[in-house]
């Protein structure tokens, strides 16, 4: 900052002093010494600031991605029937991303700017008020000009983050779901549809290209003008000796100084703007609280859970869907130790049911009891520990098999290997497993891709016995096994449920009559229950007309007659 300063007290020295050679090195030398410590010391100034905008810019993006990425994890299961993975995931790399760039790179070149145009425009004042006053005159029309362009490039921001997000969200569910997009050759068609979401964003980039140009032509042209108005007002000061040369020539570097100040300001300015526009969104996903509190309730001691279920005029509709009623004032009891299967026609509310008792959702009116306690006033955390679930398509996360049987545990650190070997057995998983070249060590892929239908069945359910839930919920697989399979997952199956309250939507007649009730569902409501024997002789009822009409038990209907 003194470097103009002082470059202009030499050029003074040297004028002045010209015909004294021995004074005027000694000065020379002096000031060259001065100077030379003051590049010094600005250097030195310059790394520490890098090194520290960097690094603390770093810290906040980290900071600011798990922390929205808690954010999302907390949110109710409806917030994600309403907003896409993508999306999210664009929000958690694209959009922090584009805030931490206008953080680190910019924030730290922005307040060099910032602390360069103060620092030069007082020098200016110092040197010579009046031209200084003069030069400035600029700065206020400037000043709008940069409000206008920073509330555009805020907006174009923002709506470029969001077609971005839209692009991320059909790339990622299209790679996720690509044994689909090739078993219908969709390929070519999909790069289209994915090419007209990136057009979009290069039309809104393209826009803010354009606003960009022309607000740097602006802020380079006044620049410009800067240094004309100060070589001609300097140098009329000069001529009318109120002005040295070396205070001139110090004036001007200043102005170049200031010049190139400003134009770093109008790029801090736009990253600034573009920061947060991309960061709006952002926000507003931080600062959202969820619906229901994920560990705020009571909680029962594990000896006084019983496991005894009861949904009392439970009525229901989706949230993404509140004009269509699933259930409408369902009554049903399942004693503690029971196994109820659920059955009913497809649409009827059976996967509903299970989504309800996990406190997925929230009746709309009537409640669900468990132990005779509202769920809703349970600690929602504790109540999920205490159910297991077994989907029909399993989810496995893409690491280890041993790493995917130890999520069931509350403390998967806890568990060791002897503890997953034992739900393996359990769950006939064992010698498959050991099978694989890296036994339990080997990596399933994604969503468990590496596996067979029945091989991630088997896992889930041993997933689900290191749990040893009071309350088990099973969505049996509609899909056929081969008999060895379909064997042996029945097998584990039913050590699964022993000593437990289970709930199982059930798709055979083999498990439906190993039930000890049967709830049918139909028109939002339980429409028959009880044992599966007879209700199975009511020939006139519900649930015999339904396993009639359900051709793939039609077989095992005919040998049970
Ligand atoms: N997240 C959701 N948002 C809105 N509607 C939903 C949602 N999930 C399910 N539905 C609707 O709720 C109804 C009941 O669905 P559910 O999955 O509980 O039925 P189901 O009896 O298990 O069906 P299936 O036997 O075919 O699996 C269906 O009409 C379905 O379209």
């Amino acid at each position: 900052m003194s470097a103009p300063f002082f470059l202009g007290r030499v050029i003074d020295t040297i004028y002045t002093s010209a015909s004294d050679t021995e004074t005027m090195t000694a000065s020379l030398t002096s000031l060259c010494i001065m100077l030379a410590g003051a590049f010094l010391c600005g250097g030195a100034a310059n790394a520490a600031r890098v090194y520290i905008m960097q690094a603390s810019g770093q810290q906040i993006v980290r900071n600011l991605r798990t922390s929205l990425f808690s954010s999302i994890l907390r949110q109710e299961v409806a917030f994600f029937d309403r907003n896409r993975t993508g999306e999210l995931i664009n929000r958690l790399s694209a959009d922090t991303a584009v805030v931490g760039r206008s953080i680190t790179d910019n924030l730290s070149d922005g307040l060099r700017a910032v602390a360069q145009a103060a620092a030069g425009v007082s020098m200016m004042f110092y040197v010579s008020p009046s031209l200084a006053s003069f030069v400035l005159l600029i700065v206020p029309p400037m000043a709008a000009l940069a409000v206008v362009y920073g509330r555009y490039l805020r907006a174009v921001s923002k709506r470029t983050q969001d077609a971005l997000a839209q692009a991320t969200q059909l790339a990622e569910e299209r790679i996720s779901n690509i044994r689909t997009v090739r078993a219908f050759g969709k390929e070519l068609s999909e790069v289209d549809s994915y090419t007209r979401k990136a057009d979009r964003v290069l039309s809104l980039a393209k826009q803010e290209a354009v606003m960009r140009a022309g607000f740097f032509g602006v802020t380079g042209l006044s620049g410009n003008l800067m240094i004309l108005s100060v070589l001609y007002k300097g140098g009329l000061l000069m001529a009318s000796q109120h002005m040295t040369v070396g205070e001139l020539s110090s004036f001007l570097m200043y102005t170049f100084w200031v010049g190139i100040s400003i134009a770093g300001l109008s790029s801090f300015y736009s990253e600034l703007m573009k920061g947060f526009g991309a960061g709006a969104r952002l926000w507003e996903l931080l600062d959202r609280k969820p619906e229901f509190p994920l560990n705020e309730g009571h909680v029962l001691h594990p000896d006084q859970l019983k496991g005894q279920l009861q949904f009392c005029d439970v009525s229901f509709s989706y949230p993404a869907r509140k004009e269509a009623a699933i259930f409408q004032e369902l009554n049903l009891s399942v004693p503690a130790g029971s196994i109820m299967a659920v059955v009913g026609p497809s649409g009827s509310g059976k996967s509903s049911i299970v989504s309800l008792l996990l406190r997925l959702y929230d009746p709309d009116a009537g409640f669900i009891t468990i132990d005779g306690h509202d769920i809703r006033d349970l600690n929602p955390y504790w109540l999920r520990s205490h159910i297991g679930t077994v989907s029909q398509e399993p989810v496995l996360f893409s690491c280890s098999i041993r790493e995917n049987i130890a999520y069931g545990a509350l403390d998967p650190d806890a568990v060791t290997s002897e503890d997953v070997y034992r739900a393996a057995r359990v769950a006939n998983a064992f010698d498959f497993i050991q099978a694989f070249p890296k036994g339990f060590d080997t990596v399933v892929g994604e969503k468990g891709v590496l596996l067979s239908g029945g091989q991630k069945q088997r896992i889930a359910i041993a997933r689900a016995l290191l749990k040893n839930p009071k309350i088990l919920l099973l969505d049996e697989a509609t899909s056929a096994l081969d008999a060895e399979n379909e064997f042996l997952v029945q097998e584990a199956l039913e050590r699964l449920m022993e000593g437990r309250t289970v709930m199982i939507i059930a798709h055979r007649l083999s498990t439906i009559k190993n039930a000890d009730a049967v709830a049918v569902l139909d028109q939002r409501r339980v429409a028959e229950c009880g044992p599966p024997t007879e209700l199975l002789g009511n020939r006139q009822g519900q649930f015999r007309r339904l396993m009639e009409k359900q051709t793939f038990n039609r077989r095992h209907l005919n040998n049970s007659n």
